[in-house]
């Protein structure tokens, strides 16, 4: 018999507490109030420094409390009504009650706080687009629960699927095929075989991937290529089990940047907000200040997203990545763009690697890695002793500790941006620069 997954633990806030009044002094990066009552912290979901408001703590710890808002009694000026209607229970953002200018604000004294044994400046920079309409890419959650279709994002305070009509982060387009693609799953039988959607956006258009729990007849996939075209989009199915390889490899995908064409598969990382990746990869161009003469090591490159751009402008990049099918999409993105002074390299930068890549001749390197940071390789580095390390990263807390390492063993951070990647969310992306002491 076949089994569907097991439903996903849900988890609703238990009351423990009485009403009580809360004078809120600060904001998480989480967006949560910060107030003391009694000397002990509590964390207030939806509530803004500077209010005064009514709260029931929901989860009563050691050191602090945890509370859900009950009433505001005085707003904060900066309160702002949310952009978007599933705001209050959808867990894709957490922001949307706070004025933009004061989202910045709060995730820079957080990075300030994660960064401060390292980065002593005054001030960080900041790197910034639209607030809203700027996801490419999203994977959305799908359920049919007694004949009641869900389609949207998980919950801020369960897990349940929260079934959404409207979501402001998606690309306009995005917003219009996800409407579109609910209307037609209300009324077929693939909504119960689907595991998963992927949206995705780029100079090709909008795709749609069906991660799919149980196989799918071939007449229902062909009236589903037929709304596909309709719609005018591309289609990719991922069999139950089927890995990546074999969802359509002839079909790549491809995103411009910087006057260049990146090739990709759509289930390959890609950075999701276009407009902030081009001005990420510019600021990176300008804080390494290349030359003909620089010789720079792109750790974690991907389809060359950095590698290629960069290749502009040294005498030659070389770019690492662990998948061998992104490895290959970068080669084949190099001839793409006729860029002759860029290679790549497939290596796993958590394991010794070979050593050709630790070459004194490297001049610069950037690293961008996944969220556990990049410790692992750090040696490696400071044996290349490049001038200048450009780190990226989506993690401020492995680049804190990563930074800690490289400063103690003879770098100095120079600059740090703040790159926000993901307005409304609680994400923070970030961008150093370290320089080799003298
Ligand atoms: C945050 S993404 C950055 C990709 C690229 N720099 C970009 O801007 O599109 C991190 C990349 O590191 C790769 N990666 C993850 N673990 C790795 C490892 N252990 N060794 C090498 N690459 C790895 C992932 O496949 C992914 O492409
Ligand atoms: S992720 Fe989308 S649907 Fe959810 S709160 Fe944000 S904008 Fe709304």
């Amino acid at each position: 018999m076949r089994r569907r997954t097991p439903p996903r633990r849900t988890s609703k806030p238990q009351v423990l507490g009485p009403v009580q009044t809360y004078h809120v002094e600060g904001i998480t990066h989480e967006a949560k109030g910060v107030a003391r009552l009694n000397g002990k912290v509590t964390f207030i979901e939806g509530a803004l420094p500077g209010e005064s408001v009514t709260a029931q703590v929901t989860k009563a710890g050691r050191r602090f409390d945890e509370a859900a808002l009950h009433s505001i009694i005085e707003p904060s000026d900066y309160r702002v009504e949310p952009a978007c209607p599933h705001f209050s229970i959808c867990g894709g953002c957490s922001f949307q009650h706070l004025a933009d200018e004061k989202q910045l604000a709060a995730k820079h004294d957080w990075l300030q706080g994660q960064l401060r044994k390292v980065a002593t400046m005054q001030d960080f920079e900041s790197l910034v687009d639209a607030p809203t309409q700027y996801r490419r890419r999203a994977r959305i959650a799908i359920e049919q629960k007694k004949g009641q279709l869900a389609m949207g994002f998980r919950g801020k305070s369960s897990s349940d699927i929260v079934s959404i009509d409207q979501c402001v982060v998606l690309t306009a387009p995005l917003q219009t095929i996800f409407l579109s693609l609910k209307t037609a799953l209300l009324q077929s039988e693939l909504a119960g075989l689907l595991g998963h959607i992927e949206l995705l956006e780029d100079t090709k258009g909008v795709s749609v991937l069906f991660r799919l729990n149980f196989e799918v007849s071939d007449e229902l996939k062909e009236t589903w290529e037929r709304w596909a075209q309709d719609e005018q989009i591309t289609l990719y199915w991922q069999a139950p089990k089927a890995s990546k390889a074999e969802v359509s490899p002839e079909k790549m995908r491809h995103y411009e940047l910087d006057g260049l064409k990146l090739s990709y598969h759509p289930q390959d990382f890609i950075q999701v907000n276009a407009a902030m990746n081009q001005k990420m990869v510019m600021q990176a161009i300008d804080w390494l200040a290349l030359n003909d003469r620089d010789i720079v090591l792109d750790l974690f490159c991907g389809v060359g997203n950095f590698s290629l751009p960069l290749a502009k402008y040294a005498q030659k990049v070389i770019g690492v990545e662990v998948q061998d099918s992104m490895v290959e999409a970068a080669r084949h993105n190099a001839q793409l763009n006729r860029l002759d002074n860029v290679a790549f390299v497939a290596a796993d930068l958590t394991q010794p690697v070979e050593n050709g890549l630790i070459s004194k001749q490297i001049t610069k390197v950037l690293l961008d890695p996944p969220r556990a940071g990049a410790f692992e390789f750090l040696d490696s580095i400071i044996k290349i002793a490049p001038t200048q390390i450009l780190y990226v990263s989506c993690n401020a807390s492995t680049l804190a500790r990563d930074a800690e390492y490289l400063v103690a063993k003879g770098y100095r951070v120079l600059r740090v941006s703040l790159m926000d990647m993901f307005p409304q969310t609680s994400h923070v992306e970030t961008m150093m620069l370290l320089q080799k002491k003298k």
